[in-house]
């Protein structure tokens, strides 16, 4: 502010001495005040802490949205355990989606029998029974396993490895190109394996079929 007049004239007439230089916000006539600096700006912490804000509910979101489909893609591969009926995914129909070719398409049991003519070569015994050469119209060789009645290992889990193999597919793993479900037959068609198995691998040595 403005220095009173009353002081100004008594400093002048030499009965006070006035020191005010360091006082920007002090003036007198012939000086012009200073303004007196602005406060600092109380907007700035919002403009700080909006934008933090968004940020952390984009990522709280994000992190949401990451569980989400976590959760659902574990539900969706926990499947219940006393389901006793083979219930192929639509994808296994080939009725429905011609564009799957070869893929998990269903085969009758004649079909079974007509790939690997009429079950002539055994390539191999699993816990599911016996594994048959087979070969697809196109030519495509195949390994046809084939759930026997008396295998020690039940439906339930011939079709946990259908449902499971129909799903995974990985250049490791070996392929599943359809199946049967065809009265009391349970079949399923793989990728022929001309390499054996890998424990037979392990072992040194293959399965000797002849
Ligand atoms: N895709 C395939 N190509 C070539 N041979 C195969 C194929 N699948 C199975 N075999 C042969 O059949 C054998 C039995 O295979 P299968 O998968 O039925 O049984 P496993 O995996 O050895 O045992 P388990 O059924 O008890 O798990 C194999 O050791 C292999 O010699």
């Amino acid at each position: 502010g403005e220095i009173p007049s009353m002081l100004l004239k008594r400093s002048q007439d030499g009965f006070l001495t006035l020191r005010y230089n360091n006082n920007p916000e002090l003036c007198s006539n012939g000086n012009s005040c200073v303004p007196p600096k602005k406060k600092s700006n109380s907007m700035v912490p919002v403009y700080v802490a909006i934008p933090i804000v968004v940020v952390l509910v984009i990522l709280l979101l994000l992190v949401l949205l990451i569980c989400m489909r976590r959760r659902r893609q574990a539900s969706n591969s926990i499947k219940p355990q006393n389901e006793t009926r083979f219930t192929p995914p639509h994808s296994w129909d080939r009725n429905r989606d011609s564009s799957l070719q070869l893929n998990n398409q269903r085969f009758t049991y004649e079909e079974i029998m007509v790939i690997t003519n009429n079950f002539q070569r055994v390539i191999g015994q699993g816990g599911f029974g016996k594994v048959y050469d087979g070969f697809l119209e196109n030519g495509t060789q195949v390994a046809v396993k084939l759930r026997s009645e008396s295998s020690a290992q039940g439906v339930q889990e011939f079709l946990v490895e259908a449902q499971t193999l129909a799903k995974i597919h990985h250049k490791n793993l070996v392929t599943m190109i359809g199946y049967c479900n065809d009265r009391e037959h349970l079949a399923l068609v793989y990728e022929y394996m001309s390499e054996g198995a890998l424990h037979e691998h392990l072992r040194g040595r293959h399965y000797d079929t002849t």
